[in-house]
């Protein structure tokens, strides 16, 4: 009788399908959410778009992703799967994360301890040039320490930063759509290694030992200090403790081993993005930085470095955070979602299987929500009388169930770093030999997460105080 049902209702709009292609040459290969957000203005704030018979669904505002990823979010929160990503053992970080009560109160607060924003501090007045690394080498440490215990005193020559390090080039480059044919034509993996064009066999077999290694070091690690009645808390030792009490099942160690690894992606380049966008931001707004160290002086006082007792009494430190994490989200396309079932919104049939694409980066740059978008104003977060208004809602973190299960972590350091930064240094833009300011170009790289493009800027101690403060912290 399917004569007789009703027509189903359409596709939402986007570009005209080819036949079997789909839209294969509409599809941007590069910095998509530009493109995307572009389409908004075509096609309106959902662009649906098919590629060999995969659909995609474009949500460009925040009330489709809102309305659906988190009001219906019991059939919006698979994740797809993307066929390199499978070939080279990676899918475990997409598939886990329903411990996260664990990670908060102590570990979380015990690898935030200030003394690692003061290493930070302190090699940023030894060697003011190298500022990212410095910025990577925080991150790294917090997270190495929430998730393993394990102390990193420097980034290079340390052997379980560099195996993490290596796994997650490889992952980046690996999941970029138009790097390996067998996203597309996903039959390809099945060609034999000699078969001409199949060279990403080896580069998957080497990402394998790669990833396999980056797992186990650092699991060793832990257990060696269960072993050895060593008392370093962290997110794997307390899942492990877990599994003992429950009988020690093998198959749930494995797991534990897995949701552990997944740590130094989803975290530690993230933190490091959006730090490096705090820094660019500043360098780029000295009005802004002088805003931000008169209120850090009349609560904290000069010479004197905040703490989280004072994060409530810093409003407008408050208001700049926010502004980093909306003016250039690093995750601009978010991590795409999956439907599970055929569903209808707005008159329109999104069927089954369609990958979502939440673009965070047409949300925060939605003028009706954040006028004059593109400009660092960290007052659109202010009310006239200086207070915080109620938009504290980070899109920048994602949706529903599948929102990021380390945001507090996240924004807790990129608020101590920032208004530590703040507290004890100028910065600015650099000045080249002839004394003239160096552009900062605003300008990220593609991936999946947006780094921008390394900058030069200078970072001074503000003065005496702060410098004699900063060398002697660690002493
Ligand atoms: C500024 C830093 C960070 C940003 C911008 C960020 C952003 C995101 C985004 C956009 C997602 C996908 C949400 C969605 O699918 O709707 C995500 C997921 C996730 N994030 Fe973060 N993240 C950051 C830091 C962290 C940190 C520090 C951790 C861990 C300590 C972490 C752990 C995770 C995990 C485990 C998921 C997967 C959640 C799931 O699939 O259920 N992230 N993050």
């Amino acid at each position: 009788v399917s004569f007789l049902r009703k027509p189903k209702a359409p596709f939402p709009p986007g570009p005209k399908p080819k036949p079997l292609i789909g839209n294969l040459f509409d599809v941007p290969t590069s910095l998509a959410w530009f493109t995307y957000t572009k389409w908004r203005k075509q096609y309106g704030d959902l662009v649906f778009f098919e590629v060999f018979g995969n659909k995609f669904l474009i949500l460009n505002s925040l009330k489709a992703t809102t309305d659906l990823l988190d009001k219906r979010a019991s059939i919006y929160s698979e994740r797809p799967t993307i066929p390199s990503i499978l070939l080279m053992e990676w899918e475990f970080s997409f598939s886990f994360m329903s411990h996260t009560d664990k990670w908060r109160e102590k570990i979380v607060s015990s690898a935030l301890s200030p003394r690692r924003v003061h290493d930070m501090l302190n090699n940023m007045l030894t060697t003011p040039e190298d500022f990212l690394e410095h910025v990577e080498q925080l991150t790294t440490a917090i997270i190495m320490a929430m998730v393993y215990g394990y102390d990193i005193k420097s980034l290079h020559g340390d052997p379980i930063v560099h195996l993490q390090q290596d796994a997650i080039k490889r992952l980046s480059e690996g999941a970029i759509p138009g790097r390996f044919m067998v996203n597309v034509f996903p039959f390809l993996q099945y060609v034999p290694t000699w078969f001409p064009g199949a060279g990403f066999h080896q580069y998957f077999k080497d990402t394998i030992t790669s990833v396999r290694a980056m797992k186990q070091v650092p699991f060793d690690f832990v257990k060696d200090n269960m072993r050895n009645g060593g008392d370093r808390q962290s997110v794997l030792r307390s899942l492990l403790e877990l599994n003992e009490t429950q009988g020690g099942s093998p198959e749930r160690e494995q797991d534990m081993k897995d949701i552990a690894g997944v740590a130094y992606a989803a975290a530690a380049e993230t933190t490091t993005a959006t730090l490096m966008v705090s820094v660019m931001a500043l360098a780029m707004h000295p009005e802004v930085v002088r805003k931000a160290q008169a209120e850090l002086d009349a609560v904290v006082g000069l010479g004197s470095l905040p703490g989280f007792e004072h994060r409530s009494e810093l409003p407008y430190c408050e208001a700049v955070v926010r502004e980093i994490f909306r003016w250039r989200p690093i995750t601009p396309v978010a991590i795409a979602h999956a439907l599970n079932v055929d569903d209808v919104y707005e008159g329109y049939l999104i069927p089954k299987g369609t990958i979502i694409l939440p673009n965070i980066w047409a949300m925060v740059h939605d003028e009706t929500m954040y006028p004059d978008p593109d400009t660092f104003k960290p007052e659109r977060f202010l009310n006239p009388d200086g207070t915080l208004n109620s938009d504290d809602l980070i899109i920048g973190f994602g949706f529903g169930r599948r929102i990021c299960a380390g945001r507090h972590a996240a924004d807790a350091t990129l608020w101590a770093a920032t208004v530590s930064l703040l507290a004890t240094f100028n910065i600015a833009k650099a000045k080249d030999a002839a004394g003239k300011e160096i552009e900062i170009e605003d300008v990220f790289l593609d991936g999946m997460v947006s780094h921008p493009k390394p900058f030069k800027c200078s970072i001074t101690p503000r003065n005496e105080l702060t410098k004699q403060l900063v060398a002697n912290i660690n002493l």
